[in-house]
């Protein structure tokens, strides 16, 4: 199960990773915002991260205007490594390196072409399980 959410920033984008899903036929839950209406993104970073953390999903996937508040928010949870990425090759490398395991999007930023190739790659790349990169990761544990 892949949890999913955004602010009103990030809404038009979610909707479009949101059919992505559905059409590759990949089970997800969506924790708002429901729409444009102006909204704070810390509480969708917050449900999102929540349900990776207590394990009801696997990864999250966080949009906002820029991405960049909503994974502010989101590395302030405990067990939380949220990756920023607006290209194919960090999203790959995030999986690869830092076992991230939520993904932040800006809407503002990405087009949906480049968003969904992003998402593909975030949620289908495994991690690495190198020694060097579980030893790092144990490093920036809260
Ligand atoms: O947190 C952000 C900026 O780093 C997000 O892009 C928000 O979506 C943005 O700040 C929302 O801005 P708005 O003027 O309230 O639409």
């Amino acid at each position: 199960m892949i949890a999913i959410g955004s602010d009103h920033g990030g809404y038009a984008l979610k909707q479009e990773v949101i059919k992505y899903l559905e059409t590759k036929g990949l089970p997800y839950k969506d924790y708002g915002c429901y729409d444009t209406s102006s909204c704070d993104y810390p509480d969708y970073a917050k449900a999102v991260c929540e349900a990776v953390v207590n394990e009801t999903c696997e990864k999250g996937i966080l949009i906002c205007g820029t991405g960049i508040g909503i994974s502010m928010a989101a590395n302030k949870v405990q067990g939380i490594r949220c990756a920023l990425c607006h290209d194919c090759f960090s999203a790959k490398a995030t999986r690869e390196h830092n076992d991230a395991n939520v993904l932040a999007l800006g809407g503002r930023i990405v087009g949906g072409e480049l968003a969904l190739m992003i998402v593909d790659l975030f949620l289908h790349t495994p991690f690495s399980d190198e020694d060097r990169h579980k030893r790092r990761i144990e490093k920036i544990e809260l």
